[in-house]
């Protein structure tokens, strides 16, 4: 796979954008309709934000927002993957927007040179140079995924329930998780930042009795890793599982194991020129904080509300001794046997 370099043709900026508009809005309440008689039918129950999550295939959705139920049945029936893609698959709250950041900077390392004035990981929100794989569905396609190779889909859809093109395209997807109880106190802070567009808070004892139970978008938690983290043992070539603490505590040789994994492993002459470090700064928590400190990624979602405190561990401020306890039975049950540690 050859990397792309600076002659490559470049993709303004401004078609990274990928702003809502009423048009758009019809088309998705046209496609959503489609699958509406069949999903409200499937078993449901109040989970985050209050709520109604439903079940299918083992997993809770929400409805009527990008990250549906629908949105993902529309996925199974149309998406089309090429061989050449490459997904970032995460349970919320997981690292999603950092494993965006790297993956993009890898791939497009020769393409935007380290420049507040051109790289869009200097300008923009990561979620915005590598879309969700539920935006292209709704047709919010940004201009950026068709004009470069590979195109780069992020996802929190479980392994199950990804569209079978994807199954069977050969192409490659990383898998990043991240402690449970630290994905749970990412989402206690970011849900409380969503009161504009929810108009509910909730206390971290509501969240946490949803959460434990899987009752959050693309829940439960526990069964969404261990689905990836079997197909990535089973095939290693394919699918790459990684967690946040890992990558935390040794990012560089993270970004060279991830880059190797891609297919754009680093030249010594790289090496030598420091450029795996350049990119774990450009990624850093720091720097995407700072440039993401204004505007919004969606209406009523904050660009900031992704960049909190990026700690490993930083759930021992939010969760009682018993909240941890009883997720730590949860994670020791359902991990049995399995080497995923945190
Ligand atoms: N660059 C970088 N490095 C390390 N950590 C980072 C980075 N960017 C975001 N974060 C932290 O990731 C948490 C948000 O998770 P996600 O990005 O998965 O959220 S989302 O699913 O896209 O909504 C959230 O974690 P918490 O700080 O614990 O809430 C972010 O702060």
């Amino acid at each position: 796979m050859s990397i792309p370099d600076a002659s490559s043709p470049l993709s303004p900026v401004s078609e990274l954008s990928l702003e809502d508009n009423e048009h758009e809005n019809a088309n998705l309440s046209l496609l959503f309709d489609r699958y509406k008689d069949k999903f409200t039918r499937f078993p449901n129950e109040k989970g985050w934000m209050g709520q109604n999550l439903y079940m299918y295939q083992g997993f809770w959705y929400s409805s009527e927002n990008a990250f549906s139920i629908e949105t993902m049945m529309a996925l199974q029936d149309t998406f089309q993957a090429h061989s050449t893609d490459i997904y970032l698959a995460t349970q919320p709250k997981s690292g999603t927007t950092w494993i965006k950041a790297l993956v993009f900077a890898i791939v497009n390392r020769n393409r935007y040179k380290n420049d507040s004035s051109t790289n869009p990981l200097l300008i923009t929100n990561p979620h915005k140079c590598v879309p969700f794989l539920e935006i292209e569905i709704v047709g919010k396609t940004p201009t950026y995924v068709h004009a470069n190779t590979p195109r780069l889909f992020s996802t929190h859809i479980p392994y199950t329930a990804l569209p079978q093109s994807i199954l069977g395209s050969g192409c490659r997807l990383v898998y990043m998780c991240r402690n449970p109880k630290d994905v749970l106190v990412s989402w206690f802070h970011f849900s409380n930042k969503l009161n504009d567009k929810y108009h509910v808070q909730m206390t971290i004892d509501e969240l946490f009795e949803v959460y434990s139970k899987g009752l959050m978008p693309y829940g439960p938690y526990w069964d969404h890793v261990k689905e990836y983290h079997k197909v990535s043992s089973e095939h290693p070539t394919r699918i790459l599982f990684l967690t946040y603490e890992d990558m935390r505590k040794d990012t560089a040789n993270k970004v060279k194991r991830l880059a190797e994994f891609l297919g754009y492993p680093f030249t010594e002459e790289e090496e030598a020129k420091g450029k795996v470090e350049e990119i774990v700064k450009l990624c850093s928590f720091e720097n995407l904080k700072e440039v993401n400190k204004h505007g919004d990624f969606r209406k009523g979602v904050p660009n900031n509300s992704f960049f909190r405190e990026g700690k490993v561990g930083g759930w021992n401020n939010d969760l009682t001794t018993e909240m941890s306890q009883i997720l730590d039975d949860i994670t020791k049950a359902k991990f049995h046997g399995l080497d995923i540690s945190f």
